[in-house]
């Protein structure tokens, strides 16, 4: 479908839209791909995720990782809640009612109710242009909707900037750009620290005041960089890590803000298989600290392994929602995201080898 991207909007094109007010800095979803070619180093064979063999991979598909306290907690809980979509959630930390947006005459996102379990991890997927994107965007204030509402701990926070969004405790990941690319490892961090004084004039005429801040981020930044064995890359060319570690650094970043409430898009996109399990066990540890956590996925394998609740979209409205192996299963589901391909299990492990995508590619290039 054709569709003028200008016409009708109600506020910032989807994704360009930017805080003005916030440290985070504000970026376009690039590739992540998209590192310039002077950033650009020999990957380190110690941890350079594309240098792993499939073997280890096949491995890493294979495991069960253990479940911990928080997740079998949430995973009771949620079991009492009845599998179906716009369902009441005993603890809600995020709602959203009648939303839509509208480009041109094409209807991109069209949800009656939605809410979201606070302690959870809840995946959001959906076939190409279910509206997850735009969905994801409108909820942390970086596009504005034609109609609806949604609350964040009860605040009213549809008309709120993604800036002022992130000082509420709900803070989005964002893919690594050209310009983030070129700064170091470090300087990421600093950038995404609240309230980073040296961006203003009172910050630059106080440089004592100024600081004493910046040292307590840098503290606060290696400490977070610790935790995601991203230390000893700490003065590296953020265009120079491996798809895995950007990953890593997105997820380290939105940590500067304290949140509360973590919205991650695609954390597993670019990323080799043989460090899938790794990332997948730090979203993890996000929910067993008590974080909140929303994320919008492609790869099957992460939302089988560590989603506690599947919201599914397709054509703009959620077609389901419940626990990842109940709702994989759901024939509307696997009608709205497979098509053609009925006989196959969306949380099937075969769906990670290359074999068994290509096939599919194949067969779906035919039709
Ligand atoms: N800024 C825009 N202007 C016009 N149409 C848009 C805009 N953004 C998204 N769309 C359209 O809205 C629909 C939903 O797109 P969206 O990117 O939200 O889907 P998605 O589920 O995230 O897809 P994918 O998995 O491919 O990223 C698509 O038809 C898309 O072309």
């Amino acid at each position: 479908m054709s569709v003028d991207k200008n016409e009708n909007e109600p506020g910032e094109q989807a994704g360009t839209a930017g805080p003005v007010e916030t440290a985070v800095p504000v970026e376009t979803a690039e590739s992540v791909e998209a590192a310039p070619a002077d950033a650009a180093e020999t990957p380190d064979p110690a941890d350079s995720d594309e240098l792993i063999g499939s073997a280890a991979a096949a491995e890493v598909a294979a495991a069960t990782p253990e479940r911990s306290a928080a997740a079998q907690k949430v995973t009771e809980t949620l079991s009492r809640v009845d599998p179906k979509v716009g369902v009441a959630k005993p603890d809600m930390i995020l709602t959203a009612t009648g939303v839509q947006r509208r480009f041109g005459g094409m209807t991109a996102v069209d949800v009656d109710h939605l809410e979201v379990q606070r302690g959870a991890i809840t995946a959001l997927i959906g076939p190409n242009g279910a509206g997850k994107t735009t969905f994801f965007n409108l909820l942390t204030g970086f596009d504005k909707p034609n109609q609806g509402k949604w609350e964040f701990e009860g605040r009213q926070i549809s008309r709120t900037s993604a800036a002022k969004l992130a000082r509420t405790g709900m803070v989005r990941t964002f893919q690594l750009t050209k310009a983030l690319s070129r700064l170091t490892v470090l300087q990421n961090m600093l950038l995404a620290a609240p309230g980073n004084p040296g961006e203003n004039l009172f910050g630059s005429l106080f440089r004592p005041l100024w600081s004493g801040v910046e040292k307590r981020n840098t503290a606060k930044a290696l400490g977070i960089l610790e935790r995601f064995n991203l230390a000893a890359k700490k003065d590296d060319f953020a265009g120079s890590l491996s798809g895995g570690q950007r990953k890593l650094l997105e997820m380290a970043r939105a940590l500067m803000t304290d949140p509360t409430m973590i919205m991650l898009d695609e954390p597993m996109a670019g990323v080799n298989p043989a460090l899938v399990q790794s990332l997948l066990g730090h979203v993890q540890s996000l929910r067993d600290e008590g974080m909140t956590v929303l994320f919008v996925e492609h790869d099957m394998h992460a939302v089988r392994h560590i989603s506690d609740w599947v919201v599914v979209m397709a054509e703009g409205r959620i077609v389901a929602e419940g626990p990842p192996e109940s709702v994989m299963q759901d024939q509307a589901v696997v009608d709205a995201y497979l098509g053609a391909h009925h006989d196959t299990d969306l949380g099937d492990d075969a769906l990670l080898d290359p074999a068994v995508l290509a096939r599919l590619e194949a067969e779906e290039e035919k039709r």
